[in-house]
């Protein structure tokens, strides 16, 4: 037997008001709504009030008040219809107004802390972590502990560690989506294609055409680039190895019937948020695995094209050969610990190039 009013077994009297009280109360109207003009009209006709009518007048009164209480129940169902909606869409107001000011607070603590960040900008460092040190929310564990590292234009960094360590959530202290527990973290560049672009292990795709794929997180390209925009989505597809989705999709403006999440295969999907960093090119890329479900050699071949970009990489992956395409490898330990090291110089593919 369990305790009465125990909340963790079953449904607590708010719950039980809600899923039996509720609706009854606001069906009321519909169930006592056929009785109601007759219990009103009896009043009157028991005390007296029409006794001068004959019984056709009589009937025609009762009949006429039905109509019109009928008519009134009807009216008050509606409302009470609508006043449901209107508490949803009042809920969803609320909420939507709640997340715009939490927006704005975390806007408004950007500017102020890159304001104080320019002051503090040491030479040519795009991304400053300067004692940080993380843990995850709601955890007291620390994943990092003290964390200096300063990542320039043209030096690529590694991260790399075991499962857990902490990897991901460096890169999620850097793109704010995470406060470090202490510490200082800078990005003087900005997020968007103009600056720095993520690529997540599983990238999000959006519904639409092909071309509104690759040009993601741009909604439209400018009017004026024509046939030369229409080349450089062929020439990303082609260098992300995925010019067969030309031929699937019926060319780059046709409309699909699919989700693309639902039939590309993750391979696929990594192909094409590669595809659309070869299309916006930015200055910096942060690529969290975003080639962990692809062959060593398409990995390769993919970082190759970055570097012939020009694209600054601060990366997570665990394979050794994509250590050819960074400049300094950042081994997260146990407890927090780490270690940052040059790694040595060597020839990556698409140097000669
Ligand atoms: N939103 C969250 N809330 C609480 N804990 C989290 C959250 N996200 C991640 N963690 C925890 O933080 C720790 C570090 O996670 P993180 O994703 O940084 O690991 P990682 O080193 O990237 O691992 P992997 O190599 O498996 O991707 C893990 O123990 C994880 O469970």
């Amino acid at each position: 037997m369990h305790p009465k009013g125990d909340g963790a077994m079953g449904p607590g009297r708010a719950e039980l008001t809600s899923i039996f009280l509720l609706p009854v109360g606001t069906n009321l109207f519909d169930y006592l709504g056929g009785i109601l003009s007759y219990m009103v009209i009896a009043v009157p006709i028991f005390a007296g009030v029409y006794r001068d009518l004959s019984a056709a007048e009589l009937s025609e009164l009762i009949s006429k008040n039905a109509f019109v209480s009928i008519y009134l129940v009807n009216c008050f169902s509606q409302i009470i219809d609508l006043s449901s909606s209107l508490c949803d869409v009042a809920g969803y107001t609320h909420r939507i107004a709640e997340l715009d000011e939490a927006m704005r607070c975390i806007l408004q603590g950007q500017k102020d802390e890159d304001e104080e960040a320019k002051e503090l900008q040491p030479c040519d460092a795009v991304f400053v972590l300067e004692d940080v040190t993380i843990t995850a929310p709601g955890s007291d564990c620390t994943l990092v502990r003290n964390l200096n590292v300063h990542v320039r234009e043209g030096s690529n960094l590694l991260i790399t560690g075991e499962t857990g360590s902490g990897k991901s959530s460096i890169l999620r202290v850097l793109a704010r989506l995470w406060k470090p527990k202490r510490g200082h973290v800078c990005v003087f560049t900005p997020f968007g294609p103009r600056g720095v672009l993520f690529l997540p292990q599983k990238p999000f795709l959006s519904d639409g055409t092909l071309r509104e794929q690759v040009i993601y997180p741009l909604k439209e390209v400018f009017p004026n680039s024509g046939q030369v925009d229409d080349d450089r989505i062929l020439r990303s597809l082609e260098m992300s190895g995925l010019t067969c989705l030309l031929s699937r999709t019926g060319g780059l403006d046709h409309k699909v019937e699919w989700k693309w999440s639902e039939i590309l295969s993750p391979g696929e999907m990594q192909r094409l948020a590669f595809s659309r960093l070869f299309y916006l090119q930015p200055k910096y890329a942060v690529l969290d695995e975003s080639s962990s479900a692809l062959s060593e050699d398409a990995e390769i071949e993919l970082y190759t094209c970055c570097r012939q970009l020009g694209m600054t990489l601060i990366s997570v992956g665990h394979r050794r050969s994509i250590k050819n395409f960074h400049d300094l490898e950042l081994k997260l330990g146990p407890d927090g610990q780490w270690d940052l090291k040059r790694l040595p110089k060597q020839h990556a593919p698409g140097d000669d190039q």
